[in-house]
């Protein structure tokens, strides 16, 4: 920018470090395709309540995290609550999130059968005989598919001139630490772990400075263990108990299925719409090629309403297949052989009706019906908007007050 120099001494980190830690560990699951993660050390959730997405976004049904401090662990449950729009958008599939009390050197019998669990800056944390059983634990026991530990890069503090680091007075990046590891014992520990049982380990890292040396490295170092005989026992068969604080139920949609007929009636409802461009799901609308009967495949995907009705891409094309007021040009668009007309339309006003208690809770028998619209009658709301409403991440204002120990990379 004019006039402005950019200080090139300046830590900071772009995206914040925080949030570049929960996606990369977020990223890391989804390609992993893991269903069930059980954070180690989760302090006040705020990874958990990052890996509360909506249903369409991610496959994880079952969450667990566990904290040693009670009141931290209570602040866990209250940030991985249901917020107003869990129930107004139902997912399609159940989560559950349980939040526990306990160490991470004691194994708790509940805790095998996790896809993955995360270590998140917990490990600098824990004194040498807690930090002794972690792999006997972690990788013998619990053996999850996949681990993921971070921890600071103690390298990187180069960077903080004030902890004085490769000096006889270097101190650590917060008290509570009771080490901070050079790339290459952070590799040997992991190797160790790994070596013993089983698992594959790679090493990498997020939070790099724009203008610092490289060779640093980053200033969260990661580890990424695979199990490679996922057949093996147990190693632990005496266990323990955490204490369990709660299980949260988030609502989700489970409908019986409805016919093609029942589905068809409702795609031609929110065709009209689509085809008279009063709803654009895809922001095509300046899109000079669309003829208004010409609707690609995505656009209905994008209704929560379909979504939740045909729950796949394949059901709803073969629902749309079975119809001759339409012709699937290929797999992702559709030609309309049907006029709407808008001004003899007459609103589905019973479900208007039973919009605000038409939801249930997982686990109860009442059927769910969520419809794609919100308490204004004139008022659609498209998937588009919704996905922006529904993203189940921190509010702002805990981002700004996770960054004291996020920013900064402690
Ligand atoms: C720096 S915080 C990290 C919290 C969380 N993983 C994150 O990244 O947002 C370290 C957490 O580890 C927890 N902790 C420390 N020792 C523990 C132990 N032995 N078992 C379980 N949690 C522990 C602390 O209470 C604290 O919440
Ligand atoms: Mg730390």
């Amino acid at each position: 920018m004019e006039g402005e120099e950019e200080d090139k001494n300046l830590v900071y980190f772009d995206p914040p470090l925080w949030r570049q830690r929960r996606s990369f560990v977020n990223e890391v699951l989804r390609e992993s395709k893991v269903t069930s993660v059980v954070d180690f050390g989760c302090g006040e959730g705020s990874l958990l309540s990052f890996l509360i997405q909506p249903f369409e976004e991610s496959p994880i049904t079952r969450l667990a995290g566990v904290d040693i401090n009670r009141e931290i662990a209570e602040q866990a449950v209250e940030n991985c609550r249901p917020w107003d729009h869990d129930v107004e958008f139902l997912r399609l599939t159940p989560l559950t999130v349980d939040i526990y009390q306990g160490s991470i050197d004691i194994a708790d019998k509940r805790f095998l059968g996790f896809d993955a669990l995360v270590c998140m800056e917990v490990v600098e944390h824990v004194d040498p005989p807690v930090l002794d059983k972690f792999f006997d634990i972690v990788l013998g026991t619990y053996k999850p598919k996949i681990v993921i530990v971070t921890t600071p890069n103690v390298e990187f503090n180069v960077y903080f001139p004030q902890l004085k680091y490769g000096t006889p007075e270097a101190t650590l990046r917060i008290e509570d630490h009771r080490f901070e590891w050079t790339r290459k014992e952070f590799q040997e520990w992991g190797n160790s772990g790994a070596k013993k049982y089983n698992y594959s380990v790679e090493y990498t890292g997020v939070g790099k400075l724009k203008y610092g040396d490289p060779a640093v490295g980053n200033v969260t170092q990661i580890a990424i263990f695979r199990d490679l005989n996922p057949s093996s026992k147990p190693l632990l068969s005496s266990f323990d108990t955490y204490e369990h604080i709660e299980k949260i139920d988030f609502p989700y949609y489970n409908e019986p299925d409805k016919s093609y007929e029942e589905i068809l009636e409702t795609i031609h409802y929110y065709l009209q719409f689509l085809c008279n461009r009063i709803i654009d799901t895809t922001n095509i609308k300046n899109d000079q090629q669309h003829e208004p009967n010409r609707i690609k495949i995505e656009e209905i995907w994008d209704i929560h309403r379909i979504r939740q009705l045909c729950k796949t891409k394949d059901k709803l094309r073969d629902v749309l297949r079975s119809s001759s007021d339409f012709t699937l040009l290929n797999d992702e668009e559709i030609i309309v052989h049907r006029e709407y007309h808008l001004d003899s339309y007459d609103h589905q006003e019973e479900d208007y009706d039973d919009y605000d208690d038409d939801y249930e809770y997982h686990g109860g028998d009442e059927i769910l019906s969520s419809p794609n619209y919100n308490n204004d009658d004139q008022n659609w709301v498209t998937t588009t908007t919704n996905t922006a409403i529904t993203t189940n991440g921190w509010p702002d204002y805990i981002g700004d007050y996770d960054s004291g120990w996020g920013d900064e990379g402690k």
